[in-house]
């Protein structure tokens, strides 16, 4: 593992580092801001999961979210968003392939060799965090976008891994939404197949009750096609789970928005991780 940058930043370091992954066989990046509590004691992680297009760069360069971390003690971590480098396999369109990993283990071929984010975030990565920063293992998980879907389905299909999970505009059923290109692709035609890494199908079919908090802003030209809320409204209310959706009037989908309300989100995993 190898540093490739440290930024002193409100008291803390934000840095960013390299390591070869055994999940997506590739080096990955991650981003780690370690506030200034750090220093002197453990502290709980949140890990913040990005959307497509982007790497570990965009939510540290824009989100503007080390200042809430620093002052509430929490460390973040953000990953890449899929698999890189050499060999890696890629298609056409934003949505598939190169940072569109959306956080599943693909089965089919040529995918499945490296496709492999649920693994790497859930397992690989987190063991890593705990072992080589300051970090307990108390986790939150967010994200944005393909990032809010990631963490719903990595909260979901990891009961008691996380104490806390929130997403800011979540891709909320990524096989009826923006994942349709994708799920087929990593996962083959069978529909069946896609509603085990599906947020929506998960939520309906989970022992667990989550509480989960979404913003979403209104005027986010993918709200209706490809985040499309209102079935993660249904499928909360179907199987039980408390949802504090709040729609934010004039607001896209974009970093502005993100940078907005993710102090709000710090807040609430913050709340969460220091009374475990
Ligand atoms: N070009 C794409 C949309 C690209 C986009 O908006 N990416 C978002 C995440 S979208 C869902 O996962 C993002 O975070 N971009 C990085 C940034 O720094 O803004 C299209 O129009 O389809």
């Amino acid at each position: 593992m190898h540093k490739l940058e440290s930024h002193l930043c409100f008291g803390g370091t934000q840095e960013v580092w390299a390591h070869a992954a055994s999940s997506t066989s590739c080096e990955m990046r991650f981003s780690v801001f370690l506030p200034p509590q750090s220093q002197n004691a453990r502290c709980p992680v949140l890990y913040f999961l990005s959307g497509l297009t982007c790497t570990e760069q965009n939510f540290i360069n824009k989100s503007g979210a080390q200042r809430y971390a620093a002052e509430h003690g929490l460390i973040i971590v953000g990953p890449d968003t899929s698999p890189r480098g050499a060999g890696v396999p890629d298609a056409e369109g934003d949505d598939i392939g190169l940072s569109a990993g959306f956080y599943v283990d693909a089965t089919q071929a040529p995918w499945s060799a490296q496709y492999r984010m649920h693994s790497y975030v859930t397992q690989e990565l987190p063991a890593l965090i705990e072992a080589a920063f300051p970090a307990t293992d108390v986790r939150g998980i967010t994200g944005h976008s393909m990032g809010g879907h990631g963490a719903l389905i990595c909260a979901l299909r990891n009961p008691g891994r996380y104490c806390s999970v929130s997403a800011l505009a979540p891709i909320c059923s990524a096989s009826r939404g923006w994942g349709r290109k994708a799920f087929p692709a990593y996962f083959g035609e069978n529909p069946d197949t896609w509603r085990q890494w599906d947020a929506c199908d998960l939520l309906r079919a989970s022992e667990d009750r989550l509480h989960l908090l979404v913003d979403q802003g209104d005027a986010d030209p993918f709200l209706k096609d490809k985040l499309q809320p209102d079935l993660l409204r249904e499928a909360c209310i179907e199987g039980g789970h408390t949802l504090d959706l709040r729609m934010r009037p004039g607001y896209d989908h974009g970093f502005y928005f993100v940078a907005s309300f993710v102090g709000d989100h710090i807040a609430h995993h913050a709340a969460a991780l220091k009374s475990v």
